[in-house]
């Protein structure tokens, strides 16, 4: 089906929001009259504008405040919607909004509010113009979609039709069936928007909450499938107010919005898609930094051995268990600085993988860095995070263990696994749109979001897992722009024993993040422990938590340049992240910062 988005979802100039909605492959755009009303370019302009980036000007929006309204007011209203109809001439668009009444001159009278639409209708025909009335989930009188189109039904005017809009319809708690009773032709237009579930004003959640199809919790495949059972032909257009997106770039953001587009028309049976290749393990992490020894200390303390080299870069291959950490002293790393930059995930499918990733509009990174080296398929995260679909140990596909040869070195400690989890920071505007990148590209299921304390700000958090948890992500993401040191990436090791693990690194000189007492106490308040245990934990810094299904024990190393370790011992099928106790860390990893520098 046609796609569209209206141009309040984007940030920016009218023409930096068509632009990006064109690049990031939409068929249209509603043009929201406040976007024309500032836009130095006459309607004319916009309309060649449009044309020459292949987009059609699908809607124009909205007219407030038109029916069920005194005659002398309505006179003046048929006198405003003359010049808008004029202007939509000049821009070669066929369809206007008109959303329900909130005016308090308004009053309940259906019978009235049909006559008056009609009359609308009757002169918006003269213009060869359709109007669509949407119900506003505040409307005065009318703020139901079943309520509008009884009106459009009884007004029964060629001209007139309903516009549905998801945002409305199932922030009032409606039944979406009822849509099957509209006849497809009589619905002029669609708009989609989902939301998270919060228990607040309609009008404010509307205006500041909404985002694209997937990214709420909102059951929009639920309401497409009813709309399309009535035959409606009409484009799928998102109409986001956002916050963030009001302020984020546009071009990021329209690319976002057009995925989720995809992910809901593949989810409806409208697309065919490479279908997801869910990861299975991850293969590795790879950090880049610009000096390799701080880093090379501490996995040589949490008992990494150094067991390769990259045949033609200046990547060694760190290796305890089936915990592989890669260490890349190359280009980027002088540029960036030391950080997580890649990560390499097992995959059954890798070509396939990509193919998905691609699908859905990621992008794609150069199979092969240099002639010499194996093809992998990568693509870059909406973070920059560039991800590796991975074939490790197996030999009819190409592996990227190829590129490394085996240096001489010492059996590493057995402590440490495998990787448990990979903690990926976002920049504040891409949260949203990394969750549903993780979901839909990946694969993965995203589980519940948490907010965390930090004594600077509050972080929400939500991790991406496959089923079994061989492939957990945790997704976090700050309100202002991240403090870097503080809100590193990290990479969480298992380990069968985390006390013996903490311990053989602080002999061999490694850092751990040291906790307050005052966390301790609270410990032996809420749960029993054997004697001298929580010793132990309050000597290494160590927290605890339990679940329904198990405990939990980690703890961190210090911070270097962007990137810290954790280390996290699941017991009995814990389930979380110890969000309980990330607050008491965030605090500390201030504290050290503040003390060290690092
Ligand atoms: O918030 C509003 O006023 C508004 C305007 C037009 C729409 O289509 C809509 O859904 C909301
Ligand atoms: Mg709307």
């Amino acid at each position: 089906m046609l796609t569209s988005i209206a141009t309040v979802s984007l940030s920016g100039s009218l023409t930096e929001k068509l632009t990006a909605a064109s690049r990031a492959g939409f068929d249209g755009v509603e043009i929201f009259e406040n976007d024309l009303l500032a836009s130095p370019l006459a309607p004319e302009e916009i309309r060649a504008r449009c044309a020459d980036l292949g987009l059609t000007i699908d809607l124009y929006q909205p007219m407030r405040d038109i029916e069920a309204v005194p005659e002398e007011e309505f006179g003046r209203n048929l006198r405003r919607a003359r010049h808008k109809f004029e202007l939509m001439r000049r821009l070669g668009t066929d369809t206007v909004l008109v959303c329900s009444s909130v005016s308090p001159l308004a009053v309940d009278d259906d019978d009235l509010a049909a006559r008056q639409l009609s009359q609308l209708a009757d002169l918006a025909q003269d213009f060869g113009i359709r109007v669509a009335y949407e119900a506003l989930a505040w409307g005065r009188h009318v703020s139901t979609y079943d309520h509008a189109w009884r009106i459009v039904e009884t007004a029964d005017h060629p001209a007139l039709g309903a516009c549905l809009d998801s945002f409305h319809i199932l922030s009032r708690g409606s039944d979406p069936k009822g849509i099957e009773d509209i006849p497809g032709e009589k619905i002029f237009y669609l708009q989609l928007a989902d939301a998270p579930l919060l228990a607040m004003d309609v009008l404010q959640w509307s205006r500041h909450y909404r985002c694209f199809p997937g990214q709420g919790g909102f059951d929009i495949a639920g309401l497409v499938r009813h709309v399309l059972r009535t035959g409606y032909s009409g484009p799928l257009s998102l109409e986001v107010f956002n916050d963030v997106f009001r302020q984020a770039e546009a071009g990021p953001t329209a690319v976002d919005a057009h995925r989720s587009l995809l992910v809901l028309q593949e989810a409806v049976g409208l697309a065919e898609l490479p279908a997801p290749v869910v990861p299975t393990g991850v293969a590795f992490a790879e950090l880049v930094t610009p000096d390799a020894e701080p880093v090379s200390a501490v996995l040589a303390a949490l008992g990494f051995a150094r067991s390769a080299r990259h045949r033609s870069k200046p990547v060694y291959l760190w290796q305890a268990g089936e915990a592989r950490v890669l260490v890349n002293t190359g280009p980027a790393a002088r540029r960036d600085g030391t950080g997580l930059a890649a990560i390499g995930l097992e995959s059954p499918d890798p070509a396939g993988a990509a193919r998905r990733a691609e699908a859905l509009l990621a992008p794609v990174l150069p199979r092969r860095r240099a002639s010499e080296d194996a093809l992998l398929d990568a693509v870059a995260a909406p973070d920059g995070t560039e991800l590796f679909f991975c074939a490790t140990d197996r030999p009819q596909l190409a592996n990227w263990r190829a590129d490394f040869e085996d240096v001489p070195h010492a059996a590493p400690d057995t402590g440490v696994t495998r990787i448990d989890h990979l903690a990926l920071v976002q920049p504040w505007h891409h949260f949203d749109e990394a969750t549903l990148f993780h979901r839909s590209v990946l694969g993965l299921a995203a589980q519940e979001s948490v907010d965390v304390a930090d004594p600077y700000g509050l972080l929400r958090s939500r991790a991406v897992t496959d089923a079994d948890g061989s492939v957990r992500i945790a997704l976090s993401v700050g309100a202002a722009p991240a403090d870097d040191t503080v809100h590193a990436q990290h990479i969480a090791l298992a380990a069968g024993d985390v006390v013996a693990v903490a311990r053989r690194f602080r002999a061999a000189g490694g850092l751990l993040l040291p906790m307050p007492a005052n966390y301790y106490d609270d410990l032996a308040a809420r749960f029993e422990f054997e004697e001298g245990e929580l010793d132990m934990y309050r000597e290494l810094g160590i927290l605890y938590d339990r679940d329904a299904y198990g405990e939990f024990r980690h703890c961190y190393t210090r911070t270097v340049g962007r990137v810290f370790f954790e280390l996290v011992q699941r017991d009995g099928g814990y389930r979380g992240y110890g969000a309980q106790n990330a607050p008491v860390r965030l605090a500390a990893q201030h504290a050290a910062r503040r003390l060290t520098g690092g």
